[in-house]
């Protein structure tokens, strides 16, 4: 199953935060639910983000009746405008909020602008399934038979509409017949690594050993991974910010000699910024002082502690040993190759 998808003028989408134990599939029937949704962190991952931008806009246009086509554009720049709202770092949100309502916009009757708000929709959805497997079989060249590798967070199916990005490569590795090993950080504080990721790669019988964030370094120091694959969220011409503890990583693999890669599709890249231009989404500190999202209101810190909570984090660009696109592997200088390649 895709891990969204439109049905009967409604959103689907598997609730990732009843993960793994149990698998729910959760509809929105409008955007206010979507856009909890996103908050919450039920679909999420960068490219999945792009894809619920995009259909969250369609959602608008077919969530009420409208009288006239100036209301239904009213109504669905609003809508564009609460999605935007929910999650700051990602670009890839904003890429598909804008691209759906700027085709939508283009309509001159209520009917024509849903039309080509939900064409546009599904067809981001289309398109990222298929660069994920391109991307991935590019990637996959990268990747030795016996290789293990260190990942962070969950960039596969369930961060994308289908596949994955850096564990989409790691799929097409092991579809090419190379034996690979994953080490899977269990990402606090939503776990994502622990929830997702090992659910995923045991699904598809992948080999997956499940460390805490504080064993990235013990497990280089001892030459238990050799390479290590991580996603973005978005990269800018100084940095990629993706989930916190990323870059902890690409510094213990400089230490250690161990190549540090990124996998990305075209429109995770905001070329024209920098570092500094970027906003890093701070969250609750519930998601700290309590046990994790699972398991509720466990207190595991004093109930007033004073709590700092970024979701993502800067590596920057020398620290990357290459990008994986769909459009083929970016090495350094990432200045002239990143605009070469991705035609930017
Ligand atoms: C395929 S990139 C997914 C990217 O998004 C994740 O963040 P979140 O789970 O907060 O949406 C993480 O940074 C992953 O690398």
């Amino acid at each position: 199953m895709r891990t969204i998808l439109w049905e009967n003028n409604t959103i689907k989408l598997i609730d990732q935060r009843k993960l793994p134990d149990t698998f729910e599939v959760l509809e929105c029937k409008n955007v206010v639910e979507l856009g909890e949704a996103i908050k919450t962190l039920a679909v999420r991952g960068a490219p999945a983000l792009e894809a619920a931008g995009g259909y969250g806009v369609a959602l608008a246009a077919f969530e009420r009746d409208f009288t006239s086509v100036e209301e239904i554009k009213e109504y669905i720049k609003k809508g564009a405008e609460y999605l935007a709202s929910t999650r700051p770092t990602a670009v890839n949100l904003f890429v598909g909020i804008e691209r759906v309502l700027k085709e939508a916009l283009k309509g001159e009757r209520v009917e024509e602008v849903r039309e080509l708000a939900l064409k546009e929709a599904q067809r981001i959805a289309d398109e990222d399934v298929e660069r994920n497997r391109k991307m991935g079989k590019i990637g996959a060249e990268l990747f030795e038979d016996g290789d293990s590798i260190l990942t962070i967070c969950n960039t596969g199916s369930l961060a994308t509409v289908y596949w994955g990005t850096a564990l989409g490569v790691i799929r097409s590795a092991v579809e090419e017949g190379k034996k690979i090993r994953v080490y899977a950080c269990e990402t606090r504080p939503l776990n994502q690594g622990s929830r997702l990721t090992t659910w995923e790669l045991m699904q598809d019988g992948i080999d997956v050993t499940l460390i805490t964030d504080s064993m990235a370094g013990i497990v280089m120091q001892k030459g238990m991974v050799n390479k290590v694959i991580a996603g973005a969220d978005r990269i800018v011409r100084d940095a990629v910010f993706n989930k916190i503890g990323t870059y902890t990583l690409a510094v213990l693999a400089k230490h250690h000699g161990i190549p540090f890669y990124i996998a990305a599709p075209k429109t995770t890249f905001d070329w024209s910024k920098k570092a500094d231009d970027v906003k890093i989404e701070e969250r609750s500190r519930e998601e700290i002082i309590y046990c994790n999202v699972k398991c509720g209101k466990t207190l595991m810190a004093p109930q007033d502690v004073k709590v700092y909570n970024p979701a993502f984090d800067p590596t920057p660009l020398e620290l990357v040993s290459a990008i994986i696109t769909e459009y083929g592997i970016i090495h350094p200088p990432y200045d002239r190759n990143v605009p070469e390649i991705l035609k930017l």
